[in-house]
């Protein structure tokens, strides 16, 4: 439990360089473990859901050094893995367990899997149906939750697959199983995710067809070890423009960001509220990389409809935050995805930001917030993260422009994607 703090008169200021990005952090050591020779991984985030991913390979008898520089990968080719000699810990990670699910589906061996109390709540059918398709055998609770068993199977062939559902860590399933079935597996999109699977496996040396929301993979002879420089998270960047745009008289730059346009849908989001944020790209392989700068500026509300939401997904309860800020209403809709995130954050946005006095209300697919109302407690408020890092953060941020005193329980979820968050703060607040 700690007791937020505030920014002062003077604002929020500085220049920022935040932790790399988790999901392709957690791509990184997946292609690494899977390719021939040595993938060093620089800016690699160190944060929990990808040190499970880490643990996991581990156990795999795959050989990673790292220190503070760099992550050494010695890959061991698809297909090579060790038999662990205990169940794989997937920590609170959905990305973990959603992609290992695809990338572990051909082993001569059944591998256990486990989750904290979180993530055995979030639904898998969504991948192990598509799997099933492609030949893959899992065990799961009640068919759908954690714990479960990925079981021994050595074949699978391709299938196309009309996405149900926007997600890239479903998508990126299909796709890492589908570089080791017979035929052509092809996964095609409604809206496009997060694409960072298919930029890192040609990365690599893979073969992958992309054609507008198509996407064909076939069976991978080999891929070669690289050298991988991950941006700077832009889904832990959020917490800081938002910061910057609702606490007056603020400037901040985020150095390095990652500006993949499938990720970058905070920024056209706040752009549409009014917000005037300066990118400048730099010329980068793989990812496309920018120096983010921000000021403090009035908003306004505005709609956020289901085509806005995957590429703004993690966002929306720092963008919920922009908008009790904003001058009118903002309607957001077609985001049930929300609720099957470590937490239901339609319900937990709602829940905690009351407490602070936002005029928020939840609906079955979103939430309606009635912006320019100040944030402020009676005499002390206590909110709550749920265990969920980015509603921890969310609240951080909210705590900096409350009037009254604010505690924040469970701040240590936090590490999950951003452990130092607390006091990168510290340092912007003059
Ligand atoms: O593929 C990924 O790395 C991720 C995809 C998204 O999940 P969904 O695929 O469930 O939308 C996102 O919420 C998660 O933080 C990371
Ligand atoms: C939803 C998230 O991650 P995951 O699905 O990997 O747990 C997140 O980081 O906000």
């Amino acid at each position: 439990m700690i007791k937020l703090q505030k920014a002062t008169q003077k604002g929020l200021h500085g220049e920022l360089l935040v932790p790399g990005d988790k999901s392709i952090s957690h791509r990184a050591l997946m292609f690494g473990a899977i390719a021939e020779g040595k993938t060093e991984i620089k800016n690699f985030l160190t944060s929990a859901d990808v040190l499970h991913t880490m643990g996991v390979f581990k156990s795999l008898g795959v050989d990673i050094d790292y220190n503070d520089e760099r992550v050494l990968v010695n890959g061991r080719g698809l297909g090579h893995f060790n038999q662990p000699n205990q169940a794989l810990d997937m920590g609170n990670s959905g990305t973990s367990t959603r992609l290992l699910m695809g990338l572990l589906s051909r082993q001569p061996f059944d591998l256990a899997i486990f989750g904290d109390a979180s993530l055995s709540k979030r639904p898998l059918n969504r991948v192990s149906e598509p799997l099933k398709q492609m030949g893959a055998k899992f065990e799961l609770s009640q068919d759908n939750y954690l714990p479960g068993v990925i079981q021994a199977n050595n074949t699978l062939h391709g299938i196309t697959y009309q996405m149900p559902v926007a997600s890239a860590q479903v998508k990126s399933a299909i796709l890492l199983a589908g570089m080791q079935a017979e035929g052509e597996t092809t996964v095609i999109e409604t809206i496009k995710s997060r694409d960072h699977t298919e930029r890192m496996l040609q990365q690599f040396g893979g073969h992958i067809q992309i054609d507008g929301n198509q996407i064909t993979v076939t069976q991978q002879e080999r891929l070669l070890g690289q050298q991988v420089l991950v941006p700077s998270d832009i889904s832990s960047a959020a917490f800081f423009i938002v910061a910057a745009l609702i606490t007056p008289h603020s400037e901040i730059t985020l150095k390095n960001v990652g500006v993949n346009p499938t990720r970058i849908g905070v920024l056209t989001l706040l752009e549409r509220m009014g917000a005037i944020i300066e990118i400048h790209q730099h010329d980068t392989i793989g990812e496309p990389i920018a120096d983010i700068t921000v000021r403090s500026q009035d908003l306004q509300g505005i709609n956020i409809t289901a085509a806005d939401i995957p590429s703004a997904v993690d966002e929306l309860p720092i963008l919920a935050l922009a908008a009790t800020q904003a001058s009118g209403d903002t309607v957001i809709s077609g985001a049930e995805e929300l609720r099957v995130k470590e937490t239901d954050r339609i319900a937990t946005v709602v829940t905690e930001l009351k407490k602070l006095g936002a005029n928020i209300e939840e609906t079955s697919d979103g939430m309606i917030i009635h912006g320019g109302t100040p944030l402020q407690t009676k005499v002390s408020a206590t909110v709550n993260s749920h265990g969920d890092h980015r509603i921890g953060m969310m609240l951080a941020v909210a705590g900096l422009i409350t009037a009254g005193d604010v505690t924040l329980q469970d701040e240590l979820a936090m590490a999950v994607s951003y452990p130092e968050f607390l006091s990168d703060l510290k340092q912007v607040i003059s």
